[in-house]
């Protein structure tokens, strides 16, 4: 069967800050996953908002804080909930069943390999499986909180194509952006480290619980265990299939990092380049798509002072990089001979190796060579 998309929907995204569900919503978020699976996409919903369905029904002017308090409202919030997506799914011809999970059901094998196999057969009798936590049983220490966590481990078990955690901001900015209107939205994330998780801020909604960190967190645990996952905003129609094709409003955290070796991980995220060279169209494309190496005839401009076993940039006609490698030339040596044939090199200048950098000492970054890419917009 093909792999899975787990999409996460938080409380923010369908419910309002004084409570109740938004049908309206619900019906959305339905008609976009039944189009994924149009596309030939299996699909599992994580979803949220059980509390914030039930507190108001409960008597709760506002979100209450005590854990015996959301956990009624989530009993009443859940059955609620269950009630709409049941509603919205069959009106595109798809049934649903339903899920509560807890923290310690993941560390006990024989308990999350029941999950995993009722989830499977779910999926292959074409049911969109929906999961929360089971909040009632779950102690404050033991508590996932938010969903977000959930969502990852639910991807990781099921080796998942992508995970979709869809919120109320259009991905991880440089700043909480309902705190600073100047933020700038950080497209592509191919390492977590510490600065990431110093931007990313707690929630900014009276609803939501683990704001831009805990999804940070679960893009960490979903990246480690192979899964891609986008973060972002979906509400208009066609955006969750442009989330899932790459082009979604939202942050990407990439896995192709994870799965490079150690040298083409430097290489790319950690080296310094000492120079850069300009390629024509024919060496782009023989780096990026024919996993071939670079010849003089394809350099059109050197730039910088650098030697033989340095890092060098390359960038395209239009001056995009493409990628960085190794080099077996000196600026100087490349500059007298760029854009020769081989021959025409040999007979000018003595080098190592002809190759100005070897298919095996290069690493094709689509985009600028950051850990992170900001938007320029
Ligand atoms: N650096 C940041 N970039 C984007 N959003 C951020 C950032 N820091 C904090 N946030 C907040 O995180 C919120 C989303 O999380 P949350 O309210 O928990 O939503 P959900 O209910 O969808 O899980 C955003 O509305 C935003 O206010
Ligand atoms: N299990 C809880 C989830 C808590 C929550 O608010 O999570 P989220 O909106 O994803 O930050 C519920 O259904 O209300």
């Amino acid at each position: 069967m093909q792999q899975t998309v787990v999409v996460k929907i938080g409380s923010s995204s369908l419910t309002s800050d004084e409570g109740g569900l938004n049908r309206d919503k619900i019906g959305f978020f339905a008609a976009e996953l039944a189009k994924l699976r149009e596309q030939g996409h299996p699909v599992l919903l994580v979803t949220s908002g059980a509390v914030a369905a039930g507190f108001r029904a409960m008597g709760f002017a506002v979100r209450p804080k005590h854990l015996h308090e959301k956990q009624a409202s989530a009993s009443v919030g859940q059955a609620l909930l269950m009630q709409a997506y049941h509603e919205a799914f069959a009106s595109h011809g798809i049934g649903v069943g339903q899920i509560l999970l807890t923290r310690s059901d993941f560390s006990n094998r024989k308990r999350i390999t029941n999950a995993q196999m009722t989830i499977e057969e779910l999926l292959r009798r074409g049911m969109v499986p929906i999961i929360n936590e089971n909040d009632t049983v779950a102690v404050d220490e033991l508590k996932f909180g938010d969903n977000d966590t959930l969502s990852a481990l639910v991807a990781n078990l099921l080796r998942a194509e992508k995970l979709i955690i869809i919120t109320d901001t259009d991905g991880l900015y440089t700043e909480d952006p309902r705190k600073n209107a100047d933020a700038r939205r950080i497209d592509r994330v191919y390492e977590i480290d510490e600065e990431i998780y110093r931007i990313a801020g707690g929630s900014g909604s009276m609803v939501g619980t683990g704001g831009m960190r805990s999804k940070i967190e679960a893009a960490r645990i979903a990246m480690r265990g192979g899964v891609p996952v986008f973060v972002g905003r979906v509400n208009e129609p066609g955006d969750a299939l442009a989330a899932l094709e790459g082009i979604g409003k939202g942050t990407y955290f990439d896995t192709r990092a994870h799965n490079l070796t150690m040298k083409k991980q430097w290489l790319g995220f950690h080296s310094l380049p000492q120079g850069r060279v300009t390629v024509d169209e024919g060496a782009e494309h023989a780096l990026v798509s024919g996993g071939k190496s670079l010849l003089p005839a394809g350099v059109k401009e050197v730039v910088g002072e650098f030697h033989p076993g340095d890092v060098i940039e390359v960038v395209n006609p239009s001056q995009q990089t493409i990628g960085r490698g190794v080099t077996n030339y000196a600026a100087w040596q490349l500059q007298a001979v760029a854009g020769l044939s081989t021959e025409e090199v040999q007979k000018r200048i003595e080098v190592y190796r002809i190759e100005v950098i070897h298919r095996d000492e290069w690493i094709t970054l689509a985009s600028p060579v950051k850990a992170q890419d900001i938007a320029q917009s």
